[in-house]
């Protein structure tokens, strides 16, 4: 039997400073053991059992405590009048259930004593009134029982004072002693008429029985079973309870029934649980049992809130929270183990999710009856730390849609809300709201509040977190009590910087705090969805949405779709410059890896640019000199509220061998200022800004312009503001120096990246000498086009500068229209064999799809249009398609002298998938169109991105699919002969 690891004497100290007590984490070791984990169990769990004189409270009592036999139960009685009037109870005694190992204290102890003038009138006190009427005193000490209670709450030991019935007062000299115990049972017939004692109680419980009930069942017992007369049943039964004397008559038509209607009755409204039949209700006993035992094993939190829910400490779980909150973890690690832990998180909260009954057939014939999860979901991450919830999420419900809320800290109130983006139909969804920290709990309120104002039932939101504080819960359990609260583990509380003790580690990073509480204030990340810098370290080479790639073309009639997953490292992307802190403190830098802490770059020195282009979790250890001009304008920067930079390294001279291109390179930072409007609260700063870094939309600001590109075998220039694509070099660095951009390690293989691997697929599509039209040109880099349309008008001069490096033997027409592809989208398409589309996330314009839906009924009035006309002046150049160059063909003509035909295949290039499915089944429904080929490839490894080639040919494909299965009878025909 492999050896077990159990111990919980590993303190270590946390991020945070104090110290945790945790588990060694070891392997083998997987089980878990309740008794080791109750350590955290502190304050009992406190039950109020009410009722009327003689409902069976008792026995209800007794049956709970003998059925929690391995915990500790305490019994406090607050008195029963007619059990003291009759003498049945007129004396305290402490029971001792050795057997059970259960103490249990036995006595009426909060009676409050008579002075002598009002011994002398006991009569007329009514001690089933709880603020005594006749002579105006409380028959109980509430005040004392509260004391007592609150006492033992705290784990304190108290003495019960007793109560003398034959004097009526208490016994000054004698009390009893009980001890901290596990469960309090506070019994009595008005122990709910105060509220502050109810407050003390986890669990209320009525005891619901009829006495007139409770005399018919023992006169039928006594009868049949007995064999005696009924007028001696009554006899003794009469004698037995309170009608054995005119006193006890008297007082119970006096003081107990009336106080029963009064009092008693009345305080059943706060009851949680109301148990019928008394004692002898065994399934609604078993169940309280079993509510209590499930108690038991909780934090104090949740007995106080029904909604907060822990998930169930095991080993695992402790040891992996004793992993990430060791400070001395490395960072790697953290974001692994939290990963795991957050995924706990997320199936928990799943399993709080409302679910309809399904059955299944499986293989072998039978039926499952299973349930069908709920659809109407999405998830809602509280942006700074909530994104590093998405990756779990995404990997328990596919294709989740993860709206955002951004609250700033520092604004109104210390909360402002900054930016939302959710799903239009959020009040239809139940939402997972994500945050790792459970902190203050604010920045949760308020993100929980603009969901309901968006329409989600609190109900409908579960909020899910690693760790809480406290004052967290407490904060947002108070205002929505209907909001339900998953977390692994709650913590002990927050210090003066709001942190949460004991915390987590690693370190705390540069702004001075640690990674998960702060690991995503990612601007740029509000404006996309994803970026390049959100990557995860599992299945690199399978982005999430390759299944789902497979069975939507498959579905439409691609069973041949391919995945080219690219290199796996290595591959240039152009590398985001995150802006982080405030204007007195600013970080200007790249991810940490890993993570979205900012490392600054004050001192920028040069040798970087090897490691900022090679890959974008690549840190550069020193420094970069081109950017020092940019960021010494960091003041203005800092005004900006949403800010973005772009780097990006130039080969500059192709002309010299690969291996000495980037050597002489430059970096190109590229400013992009994002606000709603030129008229936003930040334009006088946003003027400043641009004035200083843009100039007139672009400034140069210091060292070379230029920007060149090897793409598909011919320089391109990117001007600043140009689209440029990711994951088209392969570079080598050691020691920071570049070694190869085209060769491995080993000097030998040559292995093309994504891009250039797409380009090569994308050529086979276009047959030589087509007329091709490239929309959403961007620079022309896709260089196949004999038009290219582009809206950004900075494009053209990336065009230029390319055309000008292009070799002067090209015998070929090109044009560059600056033009908005949305208008007028047929004049586009008029003389065109071959579309080629390479939109941007969003996807297709819909009035370019309205064209290409009714692309049939233009081709009979194209013959009658005239050529398209153009706005600007058209740039008519050589160009080439690619390197290959005697592969290509493009005749020399003019647009004029083209057909009037339109495209018959349409290239689409997709970097949007939820987009591209909308399109696609746009065109595909429209019948004007057909999937022909699709190619996916892993541009971004480590994202959820996929790009997808998809060739789209004109008609239905009926006739193709017939061809085919034509030539497959003919074979078999042959065969047969
Ligand atoms: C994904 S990029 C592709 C650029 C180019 N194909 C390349 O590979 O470099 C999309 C391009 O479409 C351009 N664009 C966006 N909306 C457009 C529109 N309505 N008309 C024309 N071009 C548009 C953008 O400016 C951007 O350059």
């Amino acid at each position: 039997m492999p050896e077990q690891t159990t111990s919980i004497d590993y303190v270590m100290e946390a991020a945070s400073g104090p110290h945790f007590s945790g588990l060694r984490l070891d392997d083998r070791f997987l089980s878990s053991s309740s008794s080791a984990l109750a350590d955290s169990i502190k304050q009992p769990f406190v039950i109020g059992v009410s009722g009327g004189t003689a409902s069976g409270k008792t026995t209800v009592c007794d049956m709970i405590i003998q059925q929690l036999h391995d915990h500790r139960v305490v019994l406090v009685n607050q008195i029963c009048y007619a059990m003291w009037a009759c003498g049945l109870c007129g004396q305290s005694e402490v029971r001792d259930f050795g057997d059970w190992g259960l103490a249990k204290e036995w006595g009426d102890s909060f009676y409050r004593g008579l002075s002598a003038e009002e011994s002398e009138r006991v009569h007329e006190y009514n001690f089933d009134h709880p603020g005594n009427v006749l002579i105006n005193v409380d028959a109980f000490d509430t005040e004392q029982m509260l004391e007592c209670v609150e006492k033992l709450k705290q784990g304190n030991s108290v003495q019960l004072p007793i109560y003398d019935f034959k004097n009526h007062r208490r016994c000054s000299e004698s009390f009893r002693q009980v001890n901290a115990s596990d469960v309090i049972i506070l019994e009595g017939i008005l122990v709910f008429h105060d509220q502050r004692v109810r407050d003390l109680m986890n669990m209320k419980i009525f005891v619901d029985t009829d006495a007139d009930v409770r005399l018919a069942r023992r006169i039928r017992r006594d009868t049949v079973e007995r064999g005696r007369d009924v007028n001696s049943v009554l006899e003794q039964a009469l004698q037995e309870e309170y009608l054995t004397s005119s006193f006890i008559s008297v007082q119970y038509a006096k003081f107990v029934k009336p106080a029963f209607d009064d009092f008693v009755l009345p305080s059943k409204k706060y009851a949680d649980v109301i148990i019928p039949r008394g004692g002898d209700n065994h399934v609604a006993i078993d169940l309280i049992v079993q509510h209590i035992r499930t108690k038991l094993g909780q934090h104090d939190l949740c007995k106080i809130y029904p909604n907060i829910y822990v998930i169930q400490s095991t080993f695992q779980i402790r040891g992996m929270h004793t992993l990430i909150r060791d400070k001395e973890i490395s960072k790697h690690d953290f974001v692994f183990y939290s990963d795991r832990l957050i995924r706990l998180v997320v199936e928990h909260g799943l399993g709080h999710l409302p679910f309809t009954e399904m059955q299944v057939v499986t293989p072998t014939g039978s039926v499952y009856s299973g349930v069908d999860f709920c659809k109407k979901l999405c998830g809602v991450s509280i942006v700074r730390s909530g994104e590093s919830m998405e990756n779990a999420l995404r990997a328990c419900c596919k294709g989740i849609k993860i709206g955002k809320i951004l609250i700033h800290r520092d604004g109104d109130n210390g909360k402002q809300l900054i930016y939302e983006k959710l799903p239009k139909d959020i009040s239809e969804r139940h939402v997972l709201l994500l945050d790792p920290v459970l902190a203050t709990g604010n920045s949760a309120n308020q993100s929980i509040e603009l969901l309901i104002q968006k329409g989600v039932p609190e109900s409908y939101i579960i909020f899910l977190n690693l760790i809480s504080a406290p004052e967290g819960i407490h904060c947002v359990s108070k205002r929505f009590p209907a909001v339900k609260i998953v977390t692994s583990e709650i913590d002990v509380t927050l210090n003066d910087e709001y942190r949460v003790i004991p915390g987590l580690g690693p370190s705390t990073s540069c702004d001075g705090r640690s990674i998960i509480l702060y690991p995503l204030r990612c601007f740029t990340d509000t404006l996309v969805s994803r970026c390049s810098g959100c990557t995860h370290e599992h299945n690199l080479h399978r982005p999430i949405v390759l299944q789902e790639a497979t069975t939507f073309f498959k579905k439409h009639g691609v069973s041949d779709f391919t995945f080219d997953t690219c290199r796996l490292w290595g591959w240039r992307c152009r590398a985001k410059l995150a802006i982080r802190g405030s204007s007195a403190d600013p970080q200007i830098g790249l991810y940490e890896e890993g993570t979205h802490n900012v490392v600054d770059i004050p001192d920028c020195k040069g040798r970087g640019i090897a490691n900022i282009t090679s890959y974008p979790r690549n840190i550069p250890s020193s420094k970069h000199k081109c950017c020092r001009g940019a960021l010494e304008k960091r003041s203005y920067i800092f005004n900006a509220i949403l800010f973005l930079e772009r780097m990006a390294v130039t080969t500059y001279n192709t002309s010299l061998p690969a291996s000495e291109r980037y050597r002489s390179g430059r970096v190109q930072v590229s400013l992009v200022w994002n606000a709603r409007s030129e008229t936003s609260a930040s334009a006088e700063k946003l003027n400043d800004l641009a004035t200083v870094i843009f100039g007139n939309r672009w400034r140069h600001i210091l060292g070379e312009r230029d920007f060149w590109e090897h793409v598909g075998g011919i320089d391109v220039y990117l001007a600043p503001s140009s689209f440029g694509q990711a994951n088209t070099k392969f570079l080598i660095f050691y020691n920071g120096f570049l070694i190869s951009t085209v060769h491995s390690i080993d000097g030998i293989v040559f292995i093309l990246q994504a891009f250039d691997s797409l380009l090569q697929k994308l050529h086979k599509y276009v047959p030589l000498g087509a007329s091709v039209t490239d929309l959403y040109a961007g620079a022309g880099v896709i260089g196949l086009s004999v038009r290219c349309v582009e809206i950004n008008k900075e494009s053209k001069l990336a065009f230029e500068k390319t055309i000008e490096r292009l070799p002067s033997s090209l015998d070929s027409s090109i044009s560059w229209h600056h033009a908005d592809t949305s208008l007028d989208p047929l004049s586009w398409l008029v003389g065109s064999d071959v579309l080629v589309v390479d939109p941007p996330r969003k996807g297709l314009d819909p009035a370019l799809i309205g064209a290409l839906r009714a692309i049939k009924q233009a081709e009979r009035k194209a013959m009658t249009l005239e050529s398209p006309t153009v706005n600007v002046k058209d740039e008519k150049r050589p160009w080439i398609l690619r390197a290959r160059e005697d592969s290509v063909n493009i005749p020399s003509r003019t647009i004029q002298e083209e057909s009037r035909s339109l495209p018959q295949t349409l290239i689409y290039i997709s970097c949007g998938w939820e987009s591209f499915k909308e399109n696609c089944t746009a065109l595909l429904s429209s019948k004007a169109w057909h999937l022909s080929k699709a190619h996916g490839f892993n541009f971004f490894p480590g994202t959820q991105s996929i790009e997808i080639l998809a060739v789209f040919k004109r008609g239905t494909g009926a006739s193709v699919k017939k061809k085919k299965s034509g030539k497959k009878k003919k074979k078999i025909k042959s065969k047969i002969q």
